[in-house]
């Protein structure tokens, strides 16, 4: 079947108008909403195995833990997948090979060149189309019997209640602090077994929250951890297999809750390490009896500003510090224009090792982040080194170090580093480089790589 007659339920002309939109244009125009969050959902109430469904599915319904009651109850039975990236992928894809009954797929973005290696249901021909759309039209290739949801919309306090609450089960397959408190609370507050998932560099995390008397995310994290210390995949990275196994585990533990079976990962905590080749059971604390959220759910508060209570955005694609005023920092081009007029400077890239291995601006030197940050003797020395020869060539005397990343926001750690270390000397001048190198790509030099 081509993509074009694809029978995906939502209006398929809503689906052509977003098919193409970039991101920024998705997110300001008043979108058609493909499922409403208001919009009341049937219910699923298959009585009996058909044929087919006995041929598609009989390599499990053998299985003698599920059996034809676990078929016809997964048949009946609803999931909403948040996030269609990494771990929604494969989250939604075995769900629908599985034969859930209905899947609901929710996420505001679209899909981009570096979602493919591990967004396994996208490809090329959906470069820039919704991502949910992507995952079901992709889908319904695979299960046509499953009814598939696309909400191409970003959850938040005003619409998560009326969409978790049409759904037996949710899968969190999102990527943001502010995402995992506002599913949770909603969760909690609509009665529904959260199966969520995370999944970074070579490693991955899963477990089961609120599941019967199980503990809720809350339990375990009543605060946010500081915005500065999180990472997602575009700043640390991904292997693309470790979604793809964490999001399989996830699915499970989705079956088997919907299948009626007790899930394993409810207080446990499975941590998955891809390089070490280890999986890691560990126990959780239960419910924590003063828990903000599933203490009292008739009184758990989801309007609460998310954003605002973990310091970061639930949609920016990046974290975007601000350590430094605008007069410490550089745009991409008020930087060309230093070098274009051969203002003796050091330009510092603070990435790691491999990123300056993708890519460097040819005259920089480089010191990674954590070198300055471990103030390492070898780094350190040899960047006065660097200052005492820019001095000796030189006729001005300035000290001025300009530091760059990939974004901005290690260049502006670097910089409040450089200033504790050099800040008392004479003429010391460090600035950072506003969006650092992808900044440079996008408006400066168009050869420039982007990753
Ligand atoms: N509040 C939200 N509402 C809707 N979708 C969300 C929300 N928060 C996160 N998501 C979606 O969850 C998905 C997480 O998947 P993943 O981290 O693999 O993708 P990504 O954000 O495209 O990755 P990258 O960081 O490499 O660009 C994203 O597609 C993101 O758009
Ligand atoms: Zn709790």
């Amino acid at each position: 079947m081509d993509e074009t007659d694809s029978q995906i339920t939502c209006a398929d002309s809503s689906v052509d108008k977003l098919s193409h939109l970039k991101r920024n244009e998705v997110k300001s125009c008043p979108l058609p909403e493909l499922h409403g969050a208001d919009e009341m959902l049937p219910e699923l109430n298959k009585s009996c195995l058909t044929n087919p469904d006995i041929l598609r599915y009989s390599r499990q319904l053998v299985l003698p833990d599920l059996g034809v009651q676990g078929q016809l109850k997964l048949s009946k039975a609803s999931v909403l997948v948040i996030g269609c990236g990494g771990l929604g992928c494969p989250v939604a894809q075995y769900l629908a090979a599985s034969g859930i009954g209905r899947l609901g797929l929710l996420d505001y973005d679209v899909v981009e060149m570096s979602n493919l290696h591990r967004q396994v249901l996208h490809g090329e021909n959906r470069l820039g189309m919704s991502k949910s759309v992507s995952v079901a039209k992709t889908l319904r290739k695979l299960n046509s019997a499953v009814v598939y949801l696309p909400y191409h919309i970003s959850l938040n306090p005003e619409n998560a209640l009326q969409i978790i609450q049409q759904y037996d089960i949710i899968a969190d397959c999102s990527d943001n602090v502010p995402t995992r408190y506002l599913v949770n609370d909603t969760c909690v507050l609509a009665g529904k077994p959260l199966v969520s998932a995370s999944a970074l560099r070579w490693e991955g995390q899963l477990t089961v929250y609120n599941y019967h008397q199980g503990p809720c995310y809350r339990c375990l994290f009543p605060k946010p951890p500081p915005s500065e210390t999180v990472t997602n995949c575009a700043d640390g990275g991904v292997l693309g297999i470790v979604p793809g196994i964490i999001g399989s585990l996830q699915a499970l533990e989705v079956l088997k809750i919907a299948s009626g079976m007790a899930p394993s990962y409810s207080g446990v905590l499975l941590m998955f390490d891809a390089l070490e080749g280890r999986f890691r059971n560990i126990k959780i604390r239960g419910k924590k009896n003063d828990c903000a959220a599933c203490s009292n759910p008739s009184e758990t508060a989801i309007l609460q500003d998310y954003e605002a209570f973990c310091g970061s955005s639930a949609s920016d694609k990046c974290r975007m510090l601000r350590l430094l005023s605008r007069d410490e920092r550089l745009s991409v081009e008020e930087y060309k224009r230093l070098l274009d007029d051969h203002v003796p400077h050091i330009l510092m890239d603070v990435r790691p090792q491999p990123e300056v291995d993708i890519c460097r601006l040819p005259h920089s030197i480089h010191i990674p982040l954590k070198g300055l940050e471990e103030k390492n003797e070898k780094w350190v020395s040899f960047l006065r080194t660097k200052i005492a020869e820019l001095i000796t060539a030189g006729n001005r005397t300035e000290k001025t170090v300009i530091t760059i990343c990939k974004l901005g926001n290690d260049s502006q750690i670097a910089v409040k580093i450089l200033q504790d270390l050099f800040g008392k000397e004479d003429l010391f001048i460090a600035k950072d480089v506003q969006g650092g190198l992808m900044a440079w790509a996008e408006n400066i030099d168009p050869m420039f790589p982007r990753y």
